[in-house]
């Protein structure tokens, strides 16, 4: 199956103007179809022989295994992986979705993937106060439904979060997974290409996902990190502006008085310093990078500064409060790494006890009177298969899909599942904590023609042309637009950690000001090109939580997602807080040097409030409302005294035996940060109490 783009006669009205619906656009979706449309994993299969053999069901025989993971997403594909690292044990990993097609390996491509046929596309449910001015005031929850699931679509950022977050969860009563306890596995599967790899304190190299940065950052986008650079979020490169920090310096790097232009004319700098274009040249004679071996002794002494209250600007290090062009999981090749890419591409065809079943949508959990999982139904092609499980049902199937699973298998509140006659099997609140970083689309800062990025069309057909022929992807498509320029700020200095994260998405301005709502619902081209920032506060540390129920017409369809945003108006502060701080950058030397301005013009249903005023942001916040795609929490980890539990520290479900969920689903509050990184890590925590469990068991243990 090929990959289908985006249909735009179905979203685009008659009579827009949008370049995103215009003839052209509708030659370059089929031209992505035609470049990137096929598949890493079916070329293989066609090679040996087995394309088209995916219905293994079909042989009749009963199909058993040691384990079943269902969903091959972020947290999933990592957990089908150790398991089968255990010769011992079969292991068959459902995925609802197709294989993962090329063009999700495009770095540039992020945004064309939604809407698509590897996209969920779950929208909320209408509330009032949220998403106003949306189609039919829903806002919009892509979700990836492919080998790999939303790591194959989302934006490639690689954070972590704060420490704090995980000690929070610690103190609630979730032993095992305090900062100290989560780090070992965040780096277990890390493999760091950049110089953050060389502080071995908080990164790994030798794991299995690649993070680096993309090989090509545009002018705008370190524009938007000096600026909040020169606001005072430290960039942690003391050649640069600022000294206040410490580091492990670049070698033949000096220091003291510069003269600027002559240190940058012979400079090759191979760092992250390079990025700077402000203070670094690359372009030199003279290469400018960090030792590939730094001792420990050296560590202590930049820790020991460090503690002495030096930053060191790594946000997935010690040091949250900087700003930074963020590393992305992409490798040396400049293509995405999916944890698909990561994880079960290097060992599908070789081990022979991992089974993998492609659009097999699990739709109920086997559980028997005793309160056992012991299988997985499943439909594959318009047929019914049942796969049993020797040892455990693990659901990853992401933060709607699996509350969904386990209402559908019984498992969940009882007054809803008694209304939709399914029989209850344990009571629990399962689909309840749904939250979300909030954020708001509608800030705009202008670029002038000589800093703007976009190019004719012909431009973006003949630069996909030379991308799909190199070998080592390079350029502006091996990049990923603005939407890495992150910083992380407190509102209020007295806060322990930020509350709030800036990220910066990219827009051609005229036609966003004319026609925001549909805009917003079609970004299919490519994220380098672009006239326009889109800036958004998001609020890292949301007081309103949702929920999440089976459609009463359809409890197989799309569940009822009720987001709740702003239903705390709390909610609204430091986003109208973070809003003041963005709007200060206007004054920064970084913004003048290219132009940059915030357009004034206010967008039509706030324009009864004058641009840039608390009201005109907070008319602007509830009816622009946008995910972050970061939802998580509606299979609540908690220990048995949290009544809002669904899994207790070890993952397992409160009242079944031989049943987890691993994913997103089971944070108890949203981290402050983007969630695949903290998805993956889950992966790797949850499964260890998996592995640590059964290894432990004397063999043909059954309980
Ligand atoms: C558009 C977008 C952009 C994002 N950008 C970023 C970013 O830049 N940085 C970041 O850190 N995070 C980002 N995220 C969030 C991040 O990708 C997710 O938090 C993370 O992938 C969640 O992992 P998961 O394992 O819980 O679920 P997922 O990765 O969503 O995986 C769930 C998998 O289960 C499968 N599945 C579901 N139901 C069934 C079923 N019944 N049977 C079989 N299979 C099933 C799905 O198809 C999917 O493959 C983004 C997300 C999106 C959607």
């Amino acid at each position: 199956m090929l990959w289908q783009p985006l249909n735009l006669t179905e979203v685009c009205p008659v009579n827009t103007q949008l370049s995103a619906c215009s003839d052209f656009a509708f030659v370059y979706l089929n031209l992505l179809v035609r470049l990137f449309g096929d598949s890493r994993d079916r070329r293989i299969q066609q090679c040996r022989g087995e394309e088209g053999r995916i219905v293994e069901g079909l042989e009749k025989k009963r199909e058993e295994y040691d384990f079943i993971v269902v969903g091959a997403g972020a947290a999933g594909c990592v957990v089908a992986n150790r398991l089968s690292a255990v010769s011992k044990w079969k292991v068959l990993l459902l995925e609802a979705g197709m294989e993962q097609p090329d063009v999700t390996l495009v770095p540039s491509l992020s945004t064309a993937l939604i809407g698509s046929n590897i996209d969920w596309a779950y929208t909320t449910e209408p509330d009032g106060k949220s998403c106003l001015a949306r189609r039919e005031q829903r806002c919009g929850w892509p979700r990836g439904k492919v080998m790999g699931g939303s790591s194959s679509i989302n934006s490639m950022a690689y954070i972590r979060g704060n420490s704090l977050d995980y000690d929070t969860w610690a103190d609630m009563g979730n032993e095992g997974w305090s900062y100290k306890d989560v780090l070992p596995y965040f780096k277990k599967s890390e493999k760091n290409l950049n110089i953050e790899g060389l502080n071995r304190k908080y990164h790994g190299v030798d794991g299995e996902q690649s993070i680096s940065r993309f090989p090509y950052v545009d002018r705008p986008s370190i524009m938007m990190t000096d600026a909040f650079h020169e606001r005072g979020l430290p960039i942690a490169d003391y050649n640069g502006a600022y000294q206040m920090t410490t580091m492990q310096a670049q070698a033949v790097a000096q220091d003291g008085e510069r003269v600027l232009p002559y240190f940058k004319k012979s400079e090759k700098n191979l760092n992250i310093e390079e990025l700077s274009r402000k203070y670094h040249g690359v372009d030199g004679e003279q290469s400018v990078a960090r030792f590939s071996y730094i001792d420990e002794p050296s560590y202590m002494l930049t820790d020991a500064f460090h503690e002495r209250g030096l930053p060191i600007a790594d946000y997935n290090g010690a040091f949250q409060l900087s700003t930074m062009q963020a590393q992305a999981v992409i490798a040396k090749d400049g293509q995405r790494v999916s944890t698909n890419n990561a994880f079960i591409q290097p060992i599908r065809y070789k081990r022979k006890n991992l089974t993998v079943k492609i659009k097999a949508e699990a739709f109920k959990i086997l559980i028997n009177k005793n309160k056992v999982a012991y299988g997985v139904k499943y439909i594959q092609d318009g047929q019914v298969y049942t796969a049993y499980a020797k040892k455990e049902v693990i659901v990853s199937a992401g933060v709607i899909n699996s509350p969904k699973l386990l209402m559908l298998s019984g498992v969940g509140p009882k007054e809803h599942l008694s209304k939709l006659n399914i029989t209850v099997k344990k009571d629990l609140a399962v689909g309840e904590n749904l939250h979300d970083h909030v954020t708001f689309n509608g800030i705009l800062i202008a670029l002038p023609n000589r800093t703007s990025t976009r190019v004719s069309n012909e431009k973006i057909v003949q630069e996909l042309y030379d991308y799909k022929k190199m070998k080592v992807k390079h350029g502006l498509l091996a990049s990923n637009g603005p939407v890495n320029a992150i910083a992380f700020i407190k509102t209020d200095p007295d806060l322990p950690a930020p509350d709030i994260q800036y990220q910066v998405g990219h827009l051609f301005l005229d036609e966003y000001i004319r026609e925001p709502e549909i805009y917003d619902g079609i970004y299919i081209l490519p994220t380098p090109y672009y006239d326009g920032l889109l800036p958004r506060a998001m609020n890292l540390v949301p007081k309103s939580r949702g929920k999440l129920l089976l459609n009463p017409e359809n409890p197989h369809g799309k569940p009822l997602i009720y987001a709740n945003y702003l239903g705390d108006p709390a909610d609204l502060i430091p986003i109208i807080k973070g809003v003041r701080f963005l709007l200060s950058l206007e004054n920064t030397k970084a913004f003048k040097s290219l132009g940059a301005y915030f357009d004034r013009t206010p967008l039509k249903p706030c324009r009864d409030h004058p641009w840039g005023t608390d009201e005109y942001i907070v008319c602007l916040a509830r009816a622009y409302t946008s995910s972050c795609y970061h939802p998580v929490g509606t299979c609540k980890m908690g220990p048995k005294s949290d009544k809002k539990a669904v899994v207790d520290p070890k993952l397992r479900v409160y009242g079944i035996s031989r049943l987890r969920v691993i994913d997103s689903s089971i944070m108890p509050v949203v981290i402050r940060g983007n969630t695949h990184a903290p998805s993956i890590m889950i992966g790797e925590r949850g499964v260890a109490f998996v592995i640590e469990e059964w290894l432990k068991k004397p063999q043909n243990c059954h309980h």
